[in-house]
């Protein structure tokens, strides 16, 4: 077949056209056809202003204007990265397997959480990290950073570092080959990760009936439910990607019911979310199983759970998504 190859659209920072020449791949392995990369710079990447005034939007209207124009085919976001609302004209065809969504962190001399010195200094940018460390109770110091993945690994393993540590996502990590200097992989009962780390979206207009088709083979069922449980959830909390709101599905094979064939390959979602104030006083943490069938439902019922046991007076006015309470935290 002689086809024009299918042009993606990627911001050009390493981690997104890692992330892109991941799926071009993929794509090109399962179908044949020739992807080719084409960097679109957003307004976020133009800019020297804090991410929090800009907001993450920023990083996302750019690719999804340039779907819109007609100058990429599709695109890749961080899931995690893209606001809960869903735009008209656009589609995500496919939820490639999900990487590790679990948080990381990267300490001095190979040091885990438990290691570290009281008075240590820990930096990460995201509000729900920060908050979450807070809760632990140690004699911790927390500082917020931003930039790019490799910016922040010099403020620990570089000649002038100035920080002990620091946490980040470590699915950011192994796509760009550096899970290497991870110490510790936080385990999600202390640490929830950001509703879809470690997930892609890819997307592409709704009406290029062809392509969604294609794209469709990319899609992994298991991490699309766990994916849209965890966003209904946030969607439903009227948080957005910075608020201290954390959560992680899982699915998994169910018990067996012993009746017969079909009982048997039942699958189980299973949901944990948490709402937590930035300085870590309060911290409401809960769960629900469902079936991945069920996933935006299961994630509706824990937020409406957790606004009940009063998520809604941690979050407040400027815990809710707006340019003024984007993160302050990297541009990656
Ligand atoms: N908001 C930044 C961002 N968006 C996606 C990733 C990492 C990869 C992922 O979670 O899919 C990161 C970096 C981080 O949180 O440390």
């Amino acid at each position: 077949m002689n086809e024009a190859p299918l042009r993606l659209g990627t911001r050009g920072s390493k981690l997104a056209m890692a992330q892109a020449g991941h799926v071009a791949e993929a794509l090109t392995a399962r179908t044949g056809r020739p992807v080719e990369l084409v960097e679109v710079v957003t307004a976020g990447d133009r800019s020297n202003a804090p991410v929090h005034r800009l907001g993450v939007g920023v990083f996302v209207s750019a690719l999804r204007d340039a779907l819109v124009a007609g100058t990429i085919d599709f695109a890749v976001h961080s899931y995690k990265d893209l606001p809960t609302a869903t735009t008209p004209g656009l589609h995500i065809a496919a939820v490639p397997p999900r990487q590790d969504p679990r948080d990381a962190l990267v300490a001095r001399d190979g040091k885990t959480l438990a290691e570290l010195e009281p008075g240590a200094v820990v930096g990460t940018g995201a509000l729900r990290r920060i908050a979450q460390l807070h809760a632990l109770g140690m004699p911790l110091s927390v500082t917020p950073i931003r930039g790019n993945i490799d910016t922040r690994l010099a403020r620990v393993l570089g000649p002038d570092a100035d920080l002990d540590a620091i946490v980040l996502a470590r699915a950011g990590l192994a796509r760009i080959d550096r899970a290497d200097v991870v110490t510790e992989t936080l385990d999600p009962m202390l640490m929830l990760p950001a509703p879809a780390q470690g997930a892609l979206a890819v997307e592409c207009r709704l009406d290029d009936t062809d392509l969604v088709e294609l794209l469709a083979m990319l899609d992994h069922a298991p991490s699309r439910a766990a994916v849209i449980a965890e966003r209904a959830m946030l969607a439903t909390l009227e948080a957005g990607c910075s608020a201290p709101v954390a959560a992680y599905a899982v699915v998994a094979e169910g018990e067996p019911t012993g009746s017969g064939v079909d009982g048997d390959d039942v699958q189980e979602i299973y949901l944990r979310g948490a709402v937590i104030s930035p300085d870590g006083t309060r911290d409401i943490r809960l769960s629900r199983t469902g079936t991945p069938a069920d996933a935006a439902e299961i994630g509706k019922a824990l937020a409406t759970e957790l606004l009940d046991l009063g998520a809604d007076s941690i979050l407040g006015p400027q815990g809710h998504d707006g340019p003024g309470t984007q993160q302050f935290g990297s541009t990656e």
